[in-house]
């Protein structure tokens, strides 16, 4: 069996960057922009003033000193000026500030008479002028790659740019295994269950960006297998869910070979995921998921969505970890690596009695996984452990 590290090596070595689009900006949030996108003018285009007040020609004002309002300057409506000395103009927050004018004192610090204002205040050092291009200049590139943020977004638009080039976002197949299996809302017979790893597993996807395609329940059958797998034609990754294990109905791994298959690996060391599969299959990056449903969301976790990140070209990382401190003792370790169900607050990491794969409801109160090294030795309250956070 091969470790994490090298399965993730493994699904990496699959996955190659997918061809772009262009969007509008309102669709471009959270999309991975393949492109530079270049400002097409400084901002702010003009020196403008950041505060509501008076500007002036005039260095170093005193309390005391007066100046003659001879004009306003808003938002959107500049005041050509020149002024000369004594002059001043009322300026509101984000207005150009005119020729001439060297300093902004904000109106709490005057008081005004008609036409005449006088210093009231001892004034700050500061002229609260922002610079022409002092946020961007024209030409100033937001770098690809790079999953795009709100902020981002908000940069972009700033830059005057109505549309970038993103990477497709990447289509993954679904396809459920099993005599067992019905859909929700279905009547299931006596030996069935639902079939929910599909809508976990989709949920997953879509909020990483992908577009998920549930195929119909596959039943324990290899022609019917086969079918399925030939309606995930076109998708970019196809996921195999149950099915991966020794059983005398586990067919993905017989059936994906004989539709060409070329495994990368069968089995990690892991905890709960061991019968996981890779490999590529016409074009596609396969991966089988085995069936436990807590072993199909962790292993999505841990390759799913890296892979889905790599096709997105952003650069290959396995899934962010971080530490925390242990709130129980914990006993040592086996040959695999154990991904723990637990609960990560501000004190630390509380990993739960009950670590079966098969228990969703567990799964759904966990907000991290407890990384337990391969051989890790028993460890006590307090030590420092790594998490991946759910
Ligand atoms: N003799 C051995 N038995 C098993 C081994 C082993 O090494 N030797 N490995 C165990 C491990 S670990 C896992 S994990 C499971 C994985 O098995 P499969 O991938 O073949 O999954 P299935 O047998 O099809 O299903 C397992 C379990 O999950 C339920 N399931 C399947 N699909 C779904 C779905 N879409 N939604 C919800 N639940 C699903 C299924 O009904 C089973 O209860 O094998 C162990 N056995
Ligand atoms: O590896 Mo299985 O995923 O423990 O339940």
């Amino acid at each position: 069996m091969i470790t994490v590290d090298e399965a993730l090596e493994n699904v990496f070595k699959l996955c190659h960057p997918l061809g772009t689009e262009r969007v509008p900006l309102r669709e471009a949030s959270g999309r991975v922009l393949a492109e530079d996108a270049i400002a097409m003018r400084d901002q702010p285009p003009f020196a403008s003033s950041a505060m509501d007040g008076y500007g002036v020609k005039a260095d170093h004002p005193s309390v005391g000193d007066t100046f003659t309002v001879i004009g306003e300057s808003a938002a959107g409506h500049g005041y050509a000026g020149p002024l000369s000395d004594g002059d001043a103009v009322r300026i509101f927050t984000g207005a150009p500030v005119p020729e001439g004018v060297t300093r902004v004192i904000i109106q709490e610090d005057v008081s005004r008479d008609g036409d005449v204002i006088t210093v009231a205040e001892t004034l700050s050092g500061n002229r609260n002028i922002r610079p022409l291009g002092g946020d961007f200049k024209s030409g100033d590139r937001l770098a690809a790659p790079r999953r795009l943020t709100p902020q981002d977004i908000n940069l972009l638009a700033a830059m005057n740019i109505p549309e970038v080039t993103v990477t497709r976002r990447p289509v993954v197949a679904l396809i459920a295994t099993g005599d067992e299996l019905v859909m929700p809302g279905e009547t299931p017979g006596p030996s069935q269950i639902i079939a929910s790893n599909s809508f976990g597993l989709a949920a997953l996807i879509e909020a990483a960006g992908g577009v998920a395609r549930m195929l119909p329940i596959a039943p324990d059958d290899e022609d019917m297998l086969a079918a399925t797998f030939a309606m995930a034609e076109g998708a970019d990754m196809i996921v195999s869910i149950g099915g991966a294990s020794v059983g005398d109905h586990d067919l993905v791994g017989k059936v994906a070979e004989k539709l060409g298959l070329a495994r990368a690996f069968y089995k990690v060391a892991m905890r709960p995921g061991k019968p996981l599969m890779a490999g590529s299959l016409n074009g596609a990056v396969m991966l089988g998921l085995p069936g436990n449903p807590v072993s199909a969301m962790v292993t999505a976790q841990l390759f799913l969505l890296p892979a889905l990140t790599a096709l997105s070209g952003l650069p290959p990382a396995p899934a962010p970890r971080s530490k925390a401190l242990l709130l129980q003792d914990i006993s040592e370790n086996g040959p695999r690596e154990h991904y723990m169900r637990a609960i990560l607050t501000e004190d630390g990491v509380q990993p739960f009695d009950r670590q079966d794969s098969s228990l969703m409801s567990i799964l759904s109160q966990a907000n991290a996984l407890l990384v337990r090294p391969v051989g890790d030795p028993a460890r006590k309250t307090g030590e420092t452990v790594d998490v991946i956070r759910l």
